[in-house]
């Protein structure tokens, strides 16, 4: 493993495929222009919308992202994960949410069907059931594991909230893990930046969360924020509010250094 930048894209999606296609590679444009040789694209970084607007275009969406993604690739010579994008299940009426890693290439190296579904009523009074949409998938993450830029776990927005998933990624071997994101502002606020640190210093990984930020359709707003963590729990750069892009450096000499000075994954007891 070596030491080179990634790139965490924050996004406002809207309910518009192509403007969201031309947004995220302004942004990808942007992350490899200052060097970033891995890239994270937001959760639902394609469509954000009404959840019925969002089944009906389900099978262009799912076929343009994937196109999209390994495309940006190829172009850009980046490993990029897809963020996460609707995935029709036959027979269901229903999608999945998932998040493919595309190697510069244009090779699919992973692929990840969101497993915890936010449904939830929000105290703020929004109402979500993403289950009413969306089927839950079945198996735990995979981790990718690369020579140079380490060994990379992928999980998906709610997910954060069950740490069970990242243990077992760490379990694997995890050194980087990518947690892409449409976080409510609701509950961004007192949790997301909390949530993600945990996972980061739980674990001695770097976190790399791409986000959706501001208000992407109707009353949704979402939180921001996207940021790449080291694995002491340090953030190390924070997109804000607006669409943009947060860029730090992986250095396996810190990540070793940190599970040297904090050995917590040796003294397991329960396992
Ligand atoms: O809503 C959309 O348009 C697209 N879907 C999402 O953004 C997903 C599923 S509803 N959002 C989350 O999982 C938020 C989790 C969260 O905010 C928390 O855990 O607090």
């Amino acid at each position: 493993m070596k030491s080179y930048l990634a790139a965490a894209i924050q996004m406002t999606s809207v309910p518009d495929l192509h403007k969201n296609l031309a947004q995220a590679e302004e942004l990808i444009d942007l992350a490899v222009r200052r060097g970033a040789e891995l890239v994270g694209l937001p959760e639902n970084f394609s469509f954000m919308g009404e959840e019925q607007d969002k089944l009906a275009q389900a099978e262009a969406i799912a076929r343009e992202s994937e196109i999209f993604i390994k495309t940006m690739a190829q172009r850009y010579q980046v490993t990029l994960l897809g963020g996460s994008f609707p995935v029709p299940v036959s027979d269901t009426g229903r999608v999945y949410n998932t998040t493919i890693l595309v190697s510069p290439s244009g090779e699919e190296l992973t692929r990840y069907n969101k497993v915890h579904l936010f449904d939830v009523n929000v105290p703020d009074g929004n109402t979500y059931r993403e289950s009413s949409t969306v089927v839950a998938g079945q198996q735990l993450p995979p981790v990718h594991f690369s020579e140079h830029l380490g060994n990379i776990g992928v999980s998906i927005c709610y997910d954060v909230r069950f740490p069970e998933l990242y243990r077992h990624l760490s379990d694997k071997g995890t050194d980087i893990i990518f947690i892409p994101a449409a976080f409510t502002a609701f509950t961004g606020k007192d949790h997301w930046q909390v949530l993600l640190q945990a996972r980061a210093i739980e674990n001695t990984a770097y976190v790399i969360a791409p986000a959706q930020t501001g208000n992407n359709y109707g009353r949704r707003l979402t939180h921001g924020h996207a940021v790449i963590i080291d694995p002491w729990g340090t953030i190390l750069a924070d997109a804000g509010d607006k669409p943009g892009i947060a860029i730090a450096e992986i250095n396996p000499s810190r990540l070793e250094q940190v599970r040297r000075q904090m050995p917590s994954l040796q003294h397991r007891v329960f396992s």
